[in-house]
């Protein structure tokens, strides 16, 4: 599949016609049991094609989580390959979250497999850590150009743990969350509307003094199940709200297994955070 526009234009055009909605597709050993599934591979693959034959339709984004399907082994990778690319076939937004971060050359080969057009995981985004410097990420940059993908860099993340690393100060003066969002800002910079090199920031952090206004997406998770809620995201993202993808995936996912029940929490959640976000 190849990428007619850059991530962020696609991701736009992709909120405003579908909603911003990211649905999070953790298939979690207790949602496998909830779900009735056998906690294995076939199990994995029935929750995860389920979610997908419910939801490719309707939402406009959704962020696999790969540790569950690494549990299972290849058969797991297999359902995320084949579950990305029924996602993006349904003219869906796939962002992969692996949370992929290694030295230069290393990022070099996570950004052939997730990013570049032919990779075998090809998705529209990717979740990076930046925990190696911001220009470690540098070959995931280049691919994402390339292929017409995005990145999203974790800045202010959603666990309490997040500050002790994420509020320190670099020797340059801002902190590694600021000096993350200033890495991106300069990434956008060329880009008139959303460029396609995100943050990620956790809708549960309360408030932050960092700038974010990096004229680029702001993957907001912490959402539901981790105490994040609409109105919390106007507190946390102020003047950037905007540019928030809301993301939320136990909350919706125990909606299930039922297609029509999975659709409507769905539609629920989506139609309370465009009226936030202002869709
Ligand atoms: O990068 C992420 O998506 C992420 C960053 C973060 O700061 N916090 C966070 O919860 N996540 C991911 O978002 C998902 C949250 O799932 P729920 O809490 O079930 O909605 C998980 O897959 C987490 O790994």
């Amino acid at each position: 599949m190849s990428n007619n526009k850059p991530f962020g234009a696609r991701l736009r055009a992709a909120m405003d016609t579908r909603g911003p909605l990211c649905v999070g597709i953790d298939p979690h050993a207790h949602l496998l049991d909830a779900w009735d599934l056998p906690d294995t591979a076939e199990g994995l693959a029935a929750f995860t094609y389920g979610v997908v034959d419910a939801l490719a339709d309707q939402v406009a984004v959704f962020k696999p989580q790969s540790a569950f399907f690494e549990r299972f082994g290849s058969a797991g990778i297999a359902v995320l390959e084949q579950a990305t690319i029924q996602l993006r076939e349904a003219g869906a937004l796939v962002i992969i979250d692996a949370k992929r971060g290694d030295i230069g050359t290393t990022m070099a080969g996570y950004a052939s497999a997730y990013l570049a057009e032919k990779g075998p995981l090809a998705c529209d985004a990717l979740t990076v850590s930046p925990y190696l410097g911001f220009g470690s990420l540098q070959p995931a940059i280049d691919e994402a150009r390339a292929a017409g993908a995005g990145l999203f860099v974790l800045a202010l993340t959603s666990n309490p743990e997040g500050p002790q690393f994420q509020s320190a100060r670099t020797t340059d003066g801002p902190t590694v969350a600021g000096a993350v969002l200033d890495g991106l800002r300069e990434l956008n910079a060329d880009t008139d509307d959303l460029g396609s090199f995100g943050a990620v920031v956790g809708a549960t952090i309360s408030s932050t003094t960092e700038n974010l206004d990096i004229h680029g997406p702001l993957l907001a998770p912490g959402l539901g199940a981790q105490g994040g809620t609409p109105e919390s995201l106007t507190k946390v993202f102020g003047a950037a709200v905007r540019n928030v993808v809301p993301a939320s995936s136990r909350e919706i996912l125990a909606a299930g297994p039922n297609p029509t029940a999975l659709r409507q929490a769905a539609t629920r959640t989506n139609d309370a955070y465009r009226t936030v976000l202002g869709y």
